[in-house]
C-alpha cells in the first residue's frame, strides 16, 4: 500500500479523558521498543490555539501538567453558565434532559463498489491534509488528485475486489452508531447519532446538514480513531470548523470534540481482552510475539507539522501492554507501521520489514494487532490478513494469528458512551473564526508569481513522459 505527500494543521478544541496507569516494559526482542513512562511526563502534544470567538477573545486548548491527558479549555463560552447536576449513579447530568443531544461520529469512509474507487481516491488525495502543497501550488491540488487517483485506482480496485468488491466501513460504522445509541440509552441519555465520512457517503457535510435540520442543541464530536492524526481526525474536524465559521447556527451551537481516546480504560481493557483471547488460541501462548501494526503517516507530519500521532501510538501500546502485564501476560511485543503510499519516508519501522526481521531472528509465533482503527477495513482484511500473513510465513514464522478490530464489542461501545456523557458538560460554542487564509488579499504580483511557478510545475508533472512513468512506478 502507498501514501502521498503531507501537511500540517493546528488541532482544535479538545476534550480529553481518563488517564491510564504509567508503566514500563522492557526490551523484548531486537525490534521491540522499550516502553517508558513517557506518557506520564512528556505531554508535548502540539495544539495550536483556536481563534474562533467573535468577541475578540480567543479560546485556548492546552494540557494541564497536573491532570495527565486531560484537555482543558480556557475562556468563556455560551454554555459556561449551564448548571449541571447529577441525577443518578450513572453520572448523566439532569440538565441534559431538556437538551436535544447529537453525537457526530467521524470516520474515513470507503468505496462501496469498484466503480466508487477512483472518485473515492480523488476525494482523499484532494484533501489538503493528505497532500499538503505549498500555498503557491495549492491550485494544483485537484488536478494532482485526479492524476494520482487515476494512477492508483487499478491497484486499489484489486485490493477492494479481494475483500468482496467494496469497503465494509459504512456498514460497520452504522452498526457502531446503533450500538452507541443503545448504550447511551442504557446510561439514560437520549441522543441522535450521526455518521460523517470524510471521503465517501454519507459525507461529513451531509451529517452536518442533518444536525442543523434536527435543531440539535448540544453536539459531541467523536472521531472513530483512537489516536489523533492531522491526516484523520484533524482533517475531519477541519471540515466541521469550516462550517462553524460560516454558519450562525453552528457558531452558536455548544460543541465538545473528543480528540483522542486511546488512553481510556475501557478502550485499553477491551483491546487487552481481544489480545488475551487470541493468544489463548495458540498452542504455546507465552511464546507468541504480540505485533502491533499501526497505520503509518509520512514522517514529516510528526517531525515538522507536530502531529502527535506517533507519541499517542507509543503511549497507547504501553497502556495496553501494561494492562496485559497486570493480568500476568508477559509476552514480547513490537510496534511497526503499515500502509505507506508514495516516495516519501513514513514512520518507521515498517511492518513488512519487521516481519521479515522477526522471522529471520527465529520468532515462530506471531499475533498481529491492528491498533489505529476500530473497524475491519481494507488494510486489515487485505494487507494484514493476506499480504503480511504470506510474507510472515515465507520469512519463517509458523503460527500466525490476528486480533479482530473492536467493531461493536460491548465493553468498547459502553466506554465510548461514557466518553460522550463525560464530554457533554464541556460543550461550548465555538463562535466564528477569523479567516486564516489570506488568499483573498493576495495582490497581482503574488498571483502572477503563483501562476508562473504553477505552470512550470504542471508542465513538468503532466507533460514529461519520463516523469510520468517514474510517478506511476511510485504510485503502484
Ligand atoms: C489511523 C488511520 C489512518 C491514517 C493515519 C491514514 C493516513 C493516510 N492514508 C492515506 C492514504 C490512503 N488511505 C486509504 C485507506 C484507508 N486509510 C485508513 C486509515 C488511515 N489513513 C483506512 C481505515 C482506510 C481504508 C478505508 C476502507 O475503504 O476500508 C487509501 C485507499 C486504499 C488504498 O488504495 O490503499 C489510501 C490511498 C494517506 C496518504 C495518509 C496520510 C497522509
Ligand atoms: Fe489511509
Amino acid at each position: 500500500m502507498e501514501r502521498g505527500i503531507l501537511g500540517s494543521r493546528g488541532a482544535v478544541q479538545i476534550l480529553g479523558s481518563k488517564t491510564g496507569a504509567a508503566m514500563s516494559c522492557g526490551k523484548t526482542t531486537s525490534t521491540s521498543f522499550t516502553c517508558s513512562t513517557k506518557h506520564e511526563l512528556n505531554l508535548h502534544v502540539n495544539v495550536k490555539p483556536l481563534q474562533l470567538a467573535t468577541d475578540g477573545s480567543s479560546r485556548l486548548a492546552y494540557k494541564t501538567p497536573v491532570l495527565k491527558n486531560q484537555w482543558n479549555l480556557s475562556a468563556s463560552s455560551s454554555s459556561a453558565n449551564v448548571v449541571t447536576t447529577f441525577d443518578d449513579d450513572k453520572g448523566v447530568p439532569s440538565s441534559f434532559a431538556e437538551e436535544k443531544i447529537g453525537v457526530l461520529l467521524l470516520n474515513l469512509g470507503g468505496p462501496e463498489t469498484l466503480d466508487d474507487v477512483q472518485p473515492f481516491l480523488f476525494n482523499l488525495f484532494a484533501d489538503p491534509d493528505i497532500i499538503r502543497l505549498p500555498r503557491l501550488f495549492r491550485f494544483l491540488q485537484r488536478p494532482l488528485a485526479k492524476l494520482i487517483s487515476t494512477f492508483r485506482a487499478p491497484k486499489s480496485k484489486e485490493g477492494y475486489a479481494s475483500i468482496g468488491g467494496g469497503s465494509p466501513l459504512r456498514k460497520i460504522t452504522d452498526e457502531q452508531a446503533n450500538a452507541l445509541k443503545i448504550a447511551l440509552e442504557k446510561k439514560k441519555l437520549n441522543a441522535n447519532i450521526y455518521v460523517g465520512m470524510r471521503y465517501w457517503y454519507p459525507f461529513t457535510e451531509e451529517a452536518i446538514d442533518q444536525i442543523k435540520k434536527d435543531n440539535i442543541s448540544k453536539l459531541v464530536v467523536l472521531p472513530l480513531y483512537p489516536q489523533y492524526s492531522i491526516s484523520t481526525s484533524g482533517s475531519s474536524i477541519r471540515v466541521l470548523q469550516n462550517v462553524v465559521k460560516e454558519d450562525s447556527y453552528f457558531s452558536g451551537l455548544p460543541i465538545s470534540i473528543i480528540e483522542s481516546w486511546y488512553q481510556r480504560d475501557g478502550y485499553v481493557k477491551s483491546m487487552a481482552d481481544l489480545i488475551e483471547k487470541e493468544l489463548s488460541a495458540f498452542s504455546n501462548p507465552e511464546e507468541v510475539m504480540i505485533f502491533f501494526s499501526a497505520h503509518g503517516v509520512p514522517l514529516t507530519y510528526v517531525q515538522d507539522a507536530g502531529d502527535p500521532y506517533r507519541d499517542q501510538m507509543e503511549d497507547c501500546i504501553s497502556l495496553i501492554m501494561g494492562e496485559l502485564r497486570s493480568r500476568g501476560i508477559l509476552n514480547g511485543h513490537t510496534l511497526a507501521y503499515q500502509s505507506r503510499v508514495g516516495p516519501v519516508q513514513w514512520l518507521k519501522p515498517y511492518t513488512d520489514e519487521v516481519l521479515v526481521e522477526l522471522g529471520q531472528n527465529g520468532v515462530k509465533s506471531l499475533l498481529a494487532v491492528p491498533v489505529s482503527f476500530v473497524s475491519e477495513h481494507i488494510e486489515t482484511l487485505e494487507e494484514i490478513d493476506m499480504e503480511y500473513k504470506e510474507l510472515a510465513l515465507e520469512s519463517g514464522i509458523e503460527n500466525w494469528g490476528r486480533v479482530p478490530a473492536l467493531g461493536c464489542t460491548s465493553t468498547f461501545i459502553s466506554d465510548l458512551a461514557d466518553a460522550v456523557v463525560e464530554a457533554l458538560p464541556s460543550a461550548s460554542a465555538l463562535g466564528t473564526r477569523k479567516p486564516e487564509d489570506t488568499d483573498s488579499s493576495m495582490d497581482l504580483m503574488h498571483y502572477l508569481t503563483k501562476m508562473f511557478f504553477g505552470s512550470i510545475l504542471a508542465f513538468i508533472l503532466l507533460l514529461s513522459p519520463r516523469l510520468v512513468s517514474a510517478f506511476r512506478n511510485t504510485m503502484l
